[in-house]
């Protein structure tokens, strides 16, 4: 589930092993020093470093190894205990445990030429033993904890639990440019922000858990819940097995988790402005209030909307083209979502004869 320790340079490939974008490893040139220089801070998933590697300042973001219901697993609804189970753990893994998350979309972005989109990021590291022991005691004082999550560090041995010849794995990274965390946000800024939504979409990376503590130097640094086509969550081609309810089921998921960067970005606009006084009017949805048809729009023409279907990875080809996508529903499903105001994630997956499927429960489209 976990990747193991490297022999040897040639060994560090790269992740995650499962189809779609892959980030590569950063290059050591030369003796592998890394100096940590800083704690920067806590994240939920995350403990973040100002390190020094050759002559060069980074952030170093080290994944902690967190509960399996903080990320898109199937173990709040296994029917059986699986987290034991290597195969199923790490076929979901693969896809949303926060590490490959990150590696996924950084790679999507790297392969894409666009890694203008977000802070950039040099490469994962998992850190050998002797980097992890001089990490821990430089920083000794703060009792970095590695398992688990922020709110309840420490309380199940997630680390070890899939030991290889008795050793934990490593702790796992990604390196980025260092860059400045809480700048104030400005009608320029909010309005690169919003495109830079579209644009992620567009490449086929979405639920980026959009907020101002993500946003570094003006730009998205967190990658670590986001979906990047193709995943079990958009991509039916992923399981031959799949039924045509259950590939509605995604269709509605990733229509719903897209949608969801939007609300988001009017929500952090919104805090922005009441926090400070302030008067950003740069909004998704028309006046922020989201995607279904309110204010300005033909009521009687029911309709739900999000402004780009990532399923179609048109920031990909050369030919690009964003067009919204409207959400086929009935007018139940419409009222019930009139109701809500942020979408809810609703699906469950399992695993089953080696695939994922997602679970039908009380949320209809
Ligand atoms: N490249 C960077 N340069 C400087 N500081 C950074 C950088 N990346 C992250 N940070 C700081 O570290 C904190 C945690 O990082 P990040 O949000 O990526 O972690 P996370 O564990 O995914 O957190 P969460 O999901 O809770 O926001 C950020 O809020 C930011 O203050």
């Amino acid at each position: 589930m976990y990747p193991d320790w490297p022999k040897s340079n040639a060994e560090l490939l790269p992740l995650p092993r499962c189809k779609g974008p892959k980030l590569k490893p950063f290059v050591f040139n030369g003796f592998q020093e890394i100096r940590f220089l800083e704690y920067i801070g806590a994240g939920a998933h995350s403990h973040v470093f100002k390190v020094e590697i050759g002559r060069t300042i980074y952030a170093l973001k080290l994944f902690r190894f967190v509960y399996d219901y903080d990320w898109r697993s199937p173990v709040p609804y296994a029917e059986e205990d699986v987290t034991a189970d290597i195969q199923v753990m790490s076929t979901f893994a693969n896809y949303s445990e926060p590490f490959n998350c990150e590696c996924r979309a950084y790679g999507r972005l790297q392969d894409a030429g666009r890694e203008d989109l977000a802070v950039k990021s040099y490469g994962y590291i998992l850190l050998s033993e002797h980097q992890e022991r001089n990490m821990m005691e430089k920083f000794s004082h703060l009792d970095l904890e590695f398992d688990g999550n922020m709110d309840d560090p420490g309380s199940e041995d997630m680390r070890g639990r899939f030991r290889i010849d008795g050793r934990d794995p490593p702790i796992r990274g990604l390196l980025k440019e260092f860059g400045q965390g809480d700048e104030d946000l400005t009608t320029p800024v909010a309005r690169r922000l919003l495109k830079n939504i579209k644009e992620l979409q567009s490449l086929g990376i979405f639920n980026v858990d959009v907020a101002r503590r993500q946003v570094i130097s003006g730009k998205f640094s967190d990658f670590s819940t986001a979906v990047t086509v193709p995943h079990f969550v958009t991509s039916p081609e992923l399981n031959p097995n799949l039924d045509s309810d259950q590939k509605l089921i995604l269709e509605f998921e990733t229509f719903q988790l897209s949608s969801n960067d939007y609300w988001l970005f009017d929500e952090m606009v919104k805090t922005w402005n009441d926090d400070n006084n302030g008067n950003i009017k740069v909004h998704a949805f028309p006046g922020g209030d989201g995607c279904l048809p309110k204010h300005n729009y033909n009521l009687r023409r029911k309709r739900i909307y999000t402004f780009v279907d990532p399923r179609k990875l048109e920031g990909v080809k050369k030919k690009r083209k964003l067009t919204e996508w409207e959400y086929n529903c009935d007018d139940k499903a419409i009222a019930r979502l009139k109701c809500t105001h942020e979408f809810s994630e609703s699906h469950e997956w399992v695993f089953k004869d080696g695939y994922i499927f997602p679970r039908i429960n009380v949320w209809r489209y």
